[in-house]
């Protein structure tokens, strides 16, 4: 099978989940090995969400009884966090959204390795998986090293935007935490100053020494190590819903 297919399918050919480069940056990527593109062909399409039928009530109902709570993960990347987060917590649905195919790739192969049951899935926008969820349905949302949009003309396309996190509170229960990391000091006090501007979060008061330390249980991500061995360093913010 041609990496061109491969991409094809799971991109503007597949109709359902092309998203424009320009919106969120890559969603294609290397070709996919064969055993990459089965699991996107066989794998994938058990796990994703049908954003085309009427969510349901309650977002537990995604998944089995176990299940006790839903968090969200906002562009998981490689699935490192997702991955180990969801082993860790099997009582706990996880909503992961990606858009870019390989890193799709990379987590069903994980999930497949490791038999998780509590992963549900999205490849495209996860604002339309937001916009999509019943009121008060989220007990957590990560959001680890979005695009940082550097140049200014492009910085309204950053995910830490007034409208967003409106649009988050609307699904995150009172007291629910939204978990942000990033490298990028401008984006950090661009994320604390909406934060602190939002009538529905409070930053949870931490010192400058917390918000250079990560969560307990913390998995490290690629794309942190990569941040971290060319020299710069993360800070780890937690808001909580009002
Ligand atoms: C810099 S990477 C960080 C990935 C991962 N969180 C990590 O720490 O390794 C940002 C990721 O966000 C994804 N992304 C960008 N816009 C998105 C959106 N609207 N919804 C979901 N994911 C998005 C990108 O495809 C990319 O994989």
């Amino acid at each position: 099978m041609s990496g061109d297919k491969t991409q094809g399918r799971s991109g503007a050919a597949a109709g359902e989940d092309f998203t424009p480069r320009r919106l969120y940056g890559r969603s294609k990527g290397k070709a996919l090995r064969p055993g990459q593109a089965r699991l996107i062909d066989e794998l994938l399409p058990k796990l994703l969400l049908d954003l085309s039928a009427p969510a349901p009530h309650d977002a537990r109902a995604l998944f089995d009884s176990r299940v006790r709570e839903t968090r969200l993960e906002i562009g998981f990347g490689g699935g490192e966090h997702l991955i180990a987060t969801a082993a860790r917590n099997p009582d706990v649905g996880f909503i992961g959204c990606e858009p870019f195919v390989n890193g799709m790739a990379r987590l069903l192969a994980r999930i497949a390795a490791e038999g998780l049951g509590n992963i549900r899935l999205r490849q495209g926008d996860a604002i339309e998986v937001v916009d999509w969820l019943p009121d008060a349905s989220l007990a957590r949302v990560y959001l680890f090293y979005p695009d940082p949009w550097p140049k200014r003309r492009h910085r309204k396309r950053r995910l830490v935007s007034p409208d967003n996190l409106a649009k988050l509170a609307r699904v995150m229960t009172p007291g629910a935490q939204l978990r942000f990391a990033t490298d990028i000091d401008d984006y950090a006090g661009w994320t604390l100053a909406r934060l602190a501007a939002s009538p529905d979060f409070d930053w949870r008061a931490q010192s400058a020494q917390d918000w250079l330390s990560p969560w307990d249980g913390w998995t490290q991500t690629k794309y942190e190590a990569k941040a971290m061995a060319a020299g710069r360093k993360p800070v780890y913010l937690t808001f909580a819903r009002r």
